[in-house]
């Protein structure tokens, strides 16, 4: 497979004033294409500073991300994100908050629509095309936007904690069903990079897990989860690579 996404020796210091904050010592891996990538690690290594970085927020102190093989500053337009409150524009019903970001990908009003109805649909709201934020579930924002992250067919699709602050059922719900979408060869997302601190939901969802250490972080290990898919999560294997993850974490 081929490499789509590489950080290379990225180091991130913030900048306190007086001193400098290292939250990213040298952290060095990569995503390939078509691979479903988790990060994890302890409360502020740096996970969420990481995919900051590659959405171009913010710039890292040194190092480089590549997509494609080129830096990513040139390349920004190939990727969406869902974070875990879905910043939904309140003003907008379901359908034009997934219309609008795909206005500057598609000029014609009538093709733009269809698409944003196909992809609210593949994520199970249709029936609420018209309803605004407010009067939806967190779970269904949460289907909102990852609408609307696929809407845009990225290339490399970013997940900060998606299913933070969702029931557990409908966090379960929504987990498979993204990988129902991610594992149909023709549909978004192809390839998905997710930070987590859920090390049970690293392994269902994950090709391999980057593994990061305390802050200043590095990374400890890039594990591949070789169980078969679709995952059973109460099976002993499953139980037993999630100890694995865990005694890796707290090496
Ligand atoms: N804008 C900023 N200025 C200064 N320090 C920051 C800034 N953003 C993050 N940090 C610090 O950098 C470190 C890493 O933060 P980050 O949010 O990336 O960690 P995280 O692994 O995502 O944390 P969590 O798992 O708790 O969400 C933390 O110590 C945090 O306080």
């Amino acid at each position: 497979m081929a490499e789509l996404l590489t950080l290379k020796n990225v180091r991130m210091e913030y900048n306190m004033g007086k001193t400098n904050l290292v939250a990213i010592d040298d952290v060095t891996f990569s995503v390939e294409r078509d691979e479903f990538v988790s990060i994890i690690g302890p409360s502020g290594c740096g996970k969420s500073t990481i995919l900051k970085m590659i959405l171009g927020l913010i710039e890292p102190s040194s190092g480089s991300i590549m997509v494609n093989g080129e830096p990513i500053s040139s390349n920004r337009s190939r990727l969406s994100v869902v974070f875990q409150n879905p910043a939904l524009f309140p003003w907008l019903d379901v359908l034009q908050n997934v219309e609008t970001v795909i206005e500057p990908i598609e000029r014609d009003k009538k093709v733009r629509k269809e698409i944003a109805l196909k992809f609210i649909k593949m994520v199970g709201i249709d029936g609420f095309e018209k309803a605004y934020p407010r009067e939806l579930s967190g779970g269904m924002k949460q289907r909102v936007s990852i609408a609307r992250a696929l809407a845009t067919s990225p290339d490399i699709m970013l997940l900060d904690e998606p299913f933070v602050g969702l029931d557990v059922f409908a966090a379960q719900a929504i987990r498979e069903e993204l990988l129902d979408l991610w594992e149909s060869p023709d549909l978004p997302p192809h390839t998905v990079l997710m930070v987590t601190h859920n090390v049970d939901e690293a392994v269902q969802m994950s090709d391999r897990i980057i593994v990061l250490s305390r802050r200043p972080s590095k990374v400890i290990e890039a594990k591949r989860i070789d169980l078969p898919r679709p995952r059973n999560t109460r099976s002993e294997e499953f139980y037993k690579t999630v100890d694995e993850v865990l005694t890796i974490m707290s090496s």
